[in-house]
């Protein structure tokens, strides 16, 4: 056998997002999003799926918050609802919305867990959607004075902060590629959005300090790795793009206050140029205290002019994948920590990890191993970069439970609990067993 062990004070969590997970879309004096307009919209979501009620978790948050005891975690991630707390975006402030999270906040603490707090996983209030959404710096006077209601309301309660879910879906995903909310198909528009969505953040940060806010603050960038599939310099240079846009692209404007000068160089020759303002470098630029990462899968990559505007093209290499056909690649984990020490040893969470498996409940249980394997191939590569010395201060599994995957719906399941979308009954899987065992011990055990 051979062990494992974690820091002591290492965080273990899961992860949620307000969209995904609370339904009650028209309660509480909720305003419309994006997600809810986008996931009306014929033929953008499998099955017409939908967040109407998604895991009911609006109502039933205290029966979540007793499977994390159950489960023993420490740390929860989740996200708020900007449509709760300010319906139509930058207008009168719903108290309903508030008191919901105030009730939920007090009962994770009850709990003994740290609520570690997303203000925007994607849920746009549609009203400043209709107005350009992150292209129009409208949007980001509004992102900040709910930002400044937010971190009044929860100074003391909530002392762990994200801006930003996913920075490149939110613009590259949504915007370039068109399959997330709102569905724009256009380059210009993709780099608009994620220069309004940076300097949103570098304002929000700033008001975060000048309010003396309790706690740390930080961004949760998804990160893309690619080896490259031939030792050419065009293939390992593909790679280098699909790698920057998800990381550099936002990484470099915070921690260094410009934008990487070979994607913006790329960018210019594809005709799309960032609308960058006086003063916007600086604002951007704030210090952060802690970065969030997402991972899910790597890729080989090779130089390919007719593979969109990157020009490069991710291969099949045969790599086992989980069921919405990622590659299971952890090394890439590894990898991607130790690119992110050219930022320095900053604090790094692990705010999104997990494997889609959509094994059913079959005798009550739901034998979900393939997980279990995921999730202990992962760990390991976070332990070898804590080991290296990287500065890794826990890990969060995406997701608690299963719940709306986004344009894929509810076909795909992420959870280490199976939501039956009928009843709502949640049922713990093996790997919720597999994970409770980890955090209770603190440690991984391998057979070999
Ligand atoms: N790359 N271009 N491909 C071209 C065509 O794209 C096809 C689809 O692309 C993607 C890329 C990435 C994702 C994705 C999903 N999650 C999981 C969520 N993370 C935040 C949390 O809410 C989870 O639900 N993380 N990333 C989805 C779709």
């Amino acid at each position: 056998m051979t062990f494992f062990h974690f820091p002591k004070d290492f965080k273990w969590g899961t992860a949620t997002a307000s969209y995904q997970i609370e339904g009650a879309y028209n309660e509480g004096g909720r305003g419309m999003s994006i997600w809810d307009t986008f996931s009306r919209t014929p033929g953008k979501v499998f099955n017409g799926d939908n967040g109407d009620i998604a895991c009911d978790s609006y109502h039933r948050y205290e029966e979540d918050i007793e499977l994390m005891k159950k489960l023993g975690i420490n740390t929860y991630r989740f996200s708020i609802a900007w449509p709760r707390i300010i319906p139509d975006g930058d207008g009168e402030i719903n108290r309903e919305g508030l008191d919901f999270y105030h009730r939920f906040v007090d009962k994770l603490l009850e709990a003994g867990i740290e609520p570690f707090c997303t203000l925007y996983h994607w849920d746009l209030p549609q009203t400043l959607q209709d107005e350009g959404g992150w292209e129009n710096r409208r949007t980001v006077e509004a992102f900040v004075k709910y930002a400044e209601v937010i971190f009044k309301e929860f100074s003391g309660k909530i002392n762990y902060w994200l801006t930003f879910n996913e920075p490149w879906c939110i613009a590259f995903l949504s915007n370039l590629l068109g399959v997330h909310a709102p569905g724009n198909q256009d380059l210009q528009t993709s780099i608009n959005v994620a220069h309004g969505l940076l300097v949103a953040h570098g304002k929000a940060v700033k008001k975060f300090r000048e309010l003396g806010t309790t706690g740390e603050i930080g961004i949760a960038p998804n990160m893309a790795w690619a080896v490259p599939y031939s030792k050419s310099r065009e293939d390992q240079e593909a790679c280098d793009r699909t790698i920057a846009l998800n990381t550099d692209w936002f990484l470099d404007p915070i921690y260094k206050g410009h934008y990487p000068q070979f994607m913006v160089e790329w960018f210019e020759q594809a005709g799309a140029t960032v609308p960058i303002q006086e003063g916007d470098m600086e604002i951007i630029s704030q210090p952060i205290d802690l970065l969030g990462i997402n991972y899910y899968t790597m890729g080989v990559n090779r130089y390919n002019p007719e593979a969109g505007v990157l020009q490069s093209e991710e291969l099949n290499m045969g790599l086992p994948v989980t069921d919405i056909g990622w590659p299971v690649e952890s090394r890439g984990l590894y990898e991607v920590l130790h690119y992110l020490q050219k930022y320095g040893n900053v604090p790094i969470y692990i705010t999104e990890n997990g494997a889609c498996i959509n094994d059913g409940i079959e005798k009550d249980t739901v034998a979900d191993y393939r997980r279990i394997s995921y999730l202990q191939q992962h760990m390991i590569q976070v332990h070898r970069a804590i080991n290296d010395g990287i500065n890794l201060k826990g890990y969060m599994a995406w997701s608690l439970m299963d719940n709306f995957e986004w344009a894929e719906g509810y076909r795909m399941r992420f959870g280490l609990v199976h939501v039956d979308y009928r009843s709502l009954v949640r049922t713990p899987k093996e790997s919720f067993y597999w994970y409770q065992n980890v955090i209770k011990n603190n440690w991984i055990e391998t057979r070999t």
